[in-house]
């Protein structure tokens, strides 16, 4: 049993869709969305300990121990495989935060599965997954590790491979708060029910992006930005980034060299599955 792993992916995701369809009696949002993962990472070390602790060795501006995903994840592992071993853990942060990249869900997805390995858990992606939705709706999309018709609030998987593409990310440098988004009385949470063959036949759009665009005008230049020079943009998830959609990389990095100085652009690739999605 090896006793460290190093350099372990934490991808980001980009919604093309996303539908609020409803709300559940906990006041969470039904959706339907397609996810797709993209090739723009985290990375994350590991080294097992013996004697139990969970330690991060990064720092996280604005995100306590107590609060921050990775061990949030380590601690919810331990605590379900009833194991001695503990971990130091370090998170190379790259991914935006509060961006509606779900950055901090994949930390967390990479955390399980890593640690399932070095700890010799056994556990299978169902029950990861299980364990996941836990630490947040997105969690299990990364362990489902590979592009999919999300349901629910984020539990229901139907894998939904896309074609190959480029994105333009364009982060605005805000962070902009989910659960802000999801309360606001201007979301309207009635879109039909669809199936993924009709709503392939749809044009494609995120419910939240009018009380995003609303709530901080930096979203709303960007995506204005974006349309006037892609001829498309959307918003993912509940934002910040938003995004083009390209099927050549060079029409992409001709978009992304545009981008006004003070905003972050990187063009990235759909990656076809999640890099660790062997491990399971
Ligand atoms: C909207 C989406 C779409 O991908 O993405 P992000 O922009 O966050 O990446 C997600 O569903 C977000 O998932 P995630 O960021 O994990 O959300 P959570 O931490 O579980 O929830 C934060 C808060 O948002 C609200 N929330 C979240 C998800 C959901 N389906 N309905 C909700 O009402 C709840 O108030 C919750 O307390
Ligand atoms: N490891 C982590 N990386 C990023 N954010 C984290 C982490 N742990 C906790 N958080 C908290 O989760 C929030 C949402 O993070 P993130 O998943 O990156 O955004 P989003 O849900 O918009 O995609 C952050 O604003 C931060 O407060």
């Amino acid at each position: 049993m090896t006793d460290w792993l190093t350099g372990c992916p934490a991808p980001a995701k980009l919604n093309t869709f996303l539908h609020v369809v409803g709300r559940r009696e906990d006041g969470y949002h039904l959706l339907q969305s397609h996810f797709r993962l993209i090739d723009w990472s985290d990375t994350l070390d590991f080294a097992r300990r013996d004697d139990g602790l969970i330690r991060r060795t990064h720092e996280l501006p604005g995100v306590p121990e107590s609060a921050d995903l990775t061990l949030r994840a380590a601690r919810l592992l331990q605590e379900r495989l009833g194991t001695p071993y503990g971990v130091d853990l370090t998170l190379h942060k790259v991914l935006p935060a509060g961006a509606g990249l779900g950055g901090g869900s994949s930390d967390a997805a990479t955390t399980l599965i890593a640690l399932n390995r070095l700890w010799n858990g056994g556990l299978s992606r169902a029950q990861l997954m299980e364990l996941g939705l836990q630490l947040g709706a997105d969690v299990p999309f990364f362990l489902f590790g590979e592009d999919a018709f999300v349901e629910g609030i984020g539990e229901r998987l139907t894998p939904y491979p896309g074609p190959e593409r480029w994105f333009v990310v364009l982060w605005p440098g805000i962070h902009v708060p989910t659960a802000q988004v999801f309360a606001s009385p201007r979301l309207t949470r009635n879109t039909p029910i669809g199936t993924i063959a009709s709503l392939a036949a749809t044009p494609l759009r995120n419910d939240l992006e009018p009380v995003v665009r609303a709530l901080f005008p930096e979203v709303d230049a960007a995506l204005e930005w974006l349309a006037r020079h892609a001829g498309m943009a959307r918003m993912s998830g509940s934002g910040s980034c938003v995004f083009a959609e390209f099927a050549e990389p060079s029409e992409a990095e001709r978009i992304a060299a545009q981008v006004p100085s003070g905003w972050q652009a990187k063009v990235a690739r759909t990656l076809h599955r999640h890099p660790l999605h062997d491990w399971l």
